[in-house]
């Protein structure tokens, strides 16, 4: 069994960050809600106690028994994850006098403690708290202090549980990453071996236990994890892979020639569907954004569905799925987050398709998806493309969407992207593409009056599309790429470009 350190979530936005972190050090970790914590087995080597907005000293926060857990297994305890096992051991959490958030430096830490082996004097650290510990249990002790902050991080006698008032988590911690691994390898014990070779090798033969000669179908985009997934399913069990790409007419220019080429080397079974014209019609007449996302994950569903049925005895239906899909955190304000845009996926698929789910990536990041890529020999080609939507240009041709529309977009959606990788651009860039407005606008071209569409590109940064900011492209480059469009896709009389960042716009404008 994999060595694993449990985080518990109390609703820290930092949470993940917590679980990158310790990953990054080859070591596995897990994220679950506080209140559904899991058996703690022999291969839970630590838990970490995330931070919460809750107080301690609120009669609604997390309360949770930590009788299984404290003494018991290396437990570590961040910001309110500190705050609560001070609390309820007999020490005392106040408000602060002033709030910190931000930058602080430790100014006297314990050295010969194991969790602060190898952190400097005047180490930054980051702070983001309104409360404080003002005294700590009998057995606890301070092992680090800031100006502000006495008991900045403290330990427990003849125990391996330590709290830590602020964020080693964050990048603003500079050697925030030396006291985590000090925890998980120096305290904990864990073995660094959670490597993507170490990856593709365990799931390789669970993916054969659980299938044996079963047969799997499984959506093809072209996309980074429908092409991991496909390929480390397609090492487990051959030929019983059968892997649909759909083209829903809303590909980029020569997207569906070009993936169905690119996925010829690498011995998967592969059958494009071209649908486009029963996407078109679902089309025909929509507007509404929420309308136009359900109509074209319906069809996605009605050509899948016609499509299995070709595959005698398929069992199974193989996904991309990533951890940032499933994980389950905690709900501050209580109740289902609200659904900003449906995001279509071909995981919705109707009971009476009685398919069981099989989803080989679902505990990994995007960045841990395109690492176990590259140890399957994925071409970098594919690894570093950008994330495209399911629903595609459909949701970037605002308003009704038609095959002329669609046309027009790939014209200079295919400049855009041409540019940028010319410019050397495009690695640096999270995502881009174009958007087809639907207003005119009035030009002027050889002493002639047009009176045509304009588009809009958008390129962003982001490290995975929950939060993303506008690209500062050059000046020069933005210049070639509208005199490029303008002059060459007929139709476009007019480019402009978006500076939002996401939040409170989104990456895609529908
Ligand atoms: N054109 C398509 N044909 C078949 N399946 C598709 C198509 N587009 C999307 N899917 C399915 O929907 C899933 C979700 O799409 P999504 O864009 O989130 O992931 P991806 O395409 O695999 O990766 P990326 O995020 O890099 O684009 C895909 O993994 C794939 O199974
Ligand atoms: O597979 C997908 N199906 C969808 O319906 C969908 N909608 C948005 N996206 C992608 O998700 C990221 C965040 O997009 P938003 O900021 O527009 O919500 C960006 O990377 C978007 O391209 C989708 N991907
Ligand atoms: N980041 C945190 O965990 C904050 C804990 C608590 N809500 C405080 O403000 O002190
Ligand atoms: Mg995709």
């Amino acid at each position: 069994m994999q060595d694993t350190i449990l985080i518990l979530d109390f609703g820290s936005q930092y949470t993940q960050l917590i679980a990158r972190r310790v990953r990054e050090l080859n070591i596995y970790s897990e994220i679950h809600p506080w209140d559904k914590c899991p058996e703690i087995t022999e291969n839970i080597k630590g838990v970490i106690l995330s931070g919460s907005p809750f107080s301690v000293r609120d009669e609604k926060a997390p309360n949770i028994d930590l009788s299984n857990i404290k003494g018991k297994v290396p437990l570590l305890g961040v910001c309110f994850g500190a705050q609560y096992m001070a609390h309820n051991y007999g020490g005392e959490v106040a408000a602060s006098n002033t709030r910190e958030y931000g930058r602080a430096n430790i100014v006297e830490h314990d050295l010969e403690n194991e969790l602060m082996q190898g952190v400097p004097q005047k180490s930054q650290v980051w702070m983001s708290h309104g409360d404080s510990i003002k005294s700590l249990p009998n057995d606890f002790y301070t092992i680090a202090s800031t100006e502000d902050v006495k008991n900045a991080a403290y330990a427990v006698k003849n125990e391996k549980t330590y709290g830590i008032q602020f964020h080693p988590e964050v990048y603003h911690s500079t050697d925030g990453s030396t006291m985590i691994y000090n925890f998980v390898v120096n305290i904990s014990g864990c073995a660094q071996d959670w490597t993507p070779d170490a990856f593709v090798d365990s799931t390789v033969d669970d993916l054969k236990k659980k299938l044996g000669n079963d047969r799997v179908i499984l959506g093809l985009s072209g996309g980074v994890d429908s092409s991991v997934a496909a390929t480390i399913l397609h090492q487990a069990i051959g030929d019983n892979l059968y892997c649909i790409f759909v083209n829903n007419g809303l590909l980029r220019k020569n997207e569906y020639e070009q993936v169905l080429e690119s996925y010829k080397g690498m011995g998967l079974n592969v059958k494009g569907v071209d649908a486009s014209e029963q996407f078109y019609a679902a089309l025909k007449g929509l507007t509404d954004p929420e309308e136009k996302r359900k109509a074209i994950g319906k069809v996605f569903v009605d050509v899948f569905d016609q499509e299995s049925k070709l595959v005698d005895q398929a069992k199974w239906l193989g996904q991309g799925t990533i951890y940032p899909d499933v994980i389950e955190s905690v709900s501050v304000t209580g109740g289902p987050s609200q659904t900003i845009k449906s995001h279509h996926n071909v995981g919705g698929l109707p009971d009476y398709m009685k398919l069981k789910v099989v989803e080989p990536l679902k505990l990994l990041f995007k960045d841990e998806v395109r690492r176990v890529g590259k140890s399957l020999g994925i071409s970098p080609a594919i690894l570093g493309r950008h994330p495209f939507p399911g629903p595609g240009l459909g949701i970037r041709i605002l308003g009704e969407v038609t095959a002329d529309k669609v046309k027009i977009l790939q014209e200079v959606d295919a400049i855009f992207i041409n540019e940028l990788k010319t410019a050397g651009l495009y690695d640096e860039v999270w995502q881009a593409g174009a958007i087809f407005l639907p207003v005119n606008t009035v030009g002027v071209m050889g002493d002639e009056r047009t009176y045509e569409n304009a588009v809009a590109l958008r390129a962003v940064t982001s490290t995975d599309g929950m939060t993303a900011d506008w690209c500062h492209l050059p000046y020069e480059v933005l210049g070639k790429i509208s005199n490029k469009i303008i002059n060459q896709v007929k139709g476009i009389n007019r480019v402009t470009y978006d500076i939002s960042s996401k939040p409170p716009a989104t990456i895609e404008w529908e």
